[in-house]
């Protein structure tokens, strides 16, 4: 059976008019489906207005104390109930969930080497617990992650959105045929970042290595890819990268953006 993973990006978070019709998209595709939502733009506006200062290294937010509580709240209560309450209206039958529920996505906190990310969670596929959220979508629920995960001892860590995105396809790929789809405010991977239309249809290992050589990929884009290839690696049949307004298209017959193999 056909099982859609969706994740949804920051920036199509923090646009009402795209958001809304995402969802709309997102509450007509038939099946089972799962959504993972970021939010990281959100949480640094709202750092900024509690004094909390957002700080990146390498595409991850490094979490002290005061960030994972802003975080725990901005993504596992306002922007996912929000998520929830707007696909109930459109009639889908969402249950917002963080890695902490039913121990769904239990993690470890990263290892400090070079860099403290503080509280940033690290994921192996095989740790997840696939039983209760299959139990989910059995009785027609589409579950709806925040990127939170916990260290099953009480602490609740922060893990980047595409990479639970790409651990649960994975999981789910044991059940389901997964298609895997970003989705963002791209049209998918540009061969030239400021040109939209510059979309790069097909991406294999070969390609990426060459796109990293001429420099043509940088920042939130790298990760991505990088989750996109580890779950085609492990077991995902199909694995896109496109713009929330191709959701549509996407989980239908035809292809929109960047497929990745
Ligand atoms: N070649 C490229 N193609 C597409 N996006 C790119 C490219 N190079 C850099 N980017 C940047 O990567 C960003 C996507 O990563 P990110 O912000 O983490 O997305 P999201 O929050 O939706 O997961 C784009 O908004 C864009 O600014
Ligand atoms: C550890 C880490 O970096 N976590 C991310 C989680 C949110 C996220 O991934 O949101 P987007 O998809 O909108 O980028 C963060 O706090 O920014």
């Amino acid at each position: 059976m056909q099982l859609f993973v969706i994740k949804v990006g920051g920036n199509v978070i923090d646009n009402p008019a795209l958001l809304q019709s995402f969802l709309q998209d997102l509450a007509a595709v038939q099946g089972p489906k799962v959504l993972i939502h970021g939010g990281g733009k959100i949480a640094t506006r709202i750092g900024e207005r509690l004094g909390i200062e957002s700080k990146y290294v390498d595409g991850r937010r490094i979490t002290d104390a005061a960030t994972i509580d802003l975080v725990t709240m901005v993504y596992g209560g306002l922007v996912n109930k929000q998520v929830v309450a707007h696909l109930q209206a459109l009639h889908c039958n969402a249950i917002g969930l963080t890695g902490a529920d039913a121990n769904i996505i239990p993690a470890v906190k990263r290892p400090v080497k070079e860099i403290d990310y503080g509280f940033v969670g690290d994921i192996t596929s095989a740790a997840l617990n696939i039983a209760p959220l299959k139990a989910l979508l059995d009785v027609g629920l589409t579950p709806v992650f925040a990127p939170l995960t916990h260290d099953g001892q009480g602490q609740m860590l922060n893990t980047n959105a595409d990479t639970i995105a790409s651990s649960l396809a994975t999981g789910l790929s044991a059940y389901y045929d997964v298609r895997l789809i970003y989705c963002f405010e791209k049209k998918g991977v540009l061969q030239n970042a400021e040109d939209d239309d510059s979309v790069i249809h097909l991406i294999n290992r070969e390609i990426y290595a060459r796109l990293l050589e001429q420099k043509v990929l940088s920042d939130g884009i790298l990760p991505k890819l990088e989750n996109a290839f580890a779950a085609i690696e492990s077991g995902v049949k199909e694995v896109l990268i496109g713009h929330a307004a191709d959701v549509r298209s996407n989980t239908s017959g035809t292809v929109a953006g960047t497929l990745i193999c």
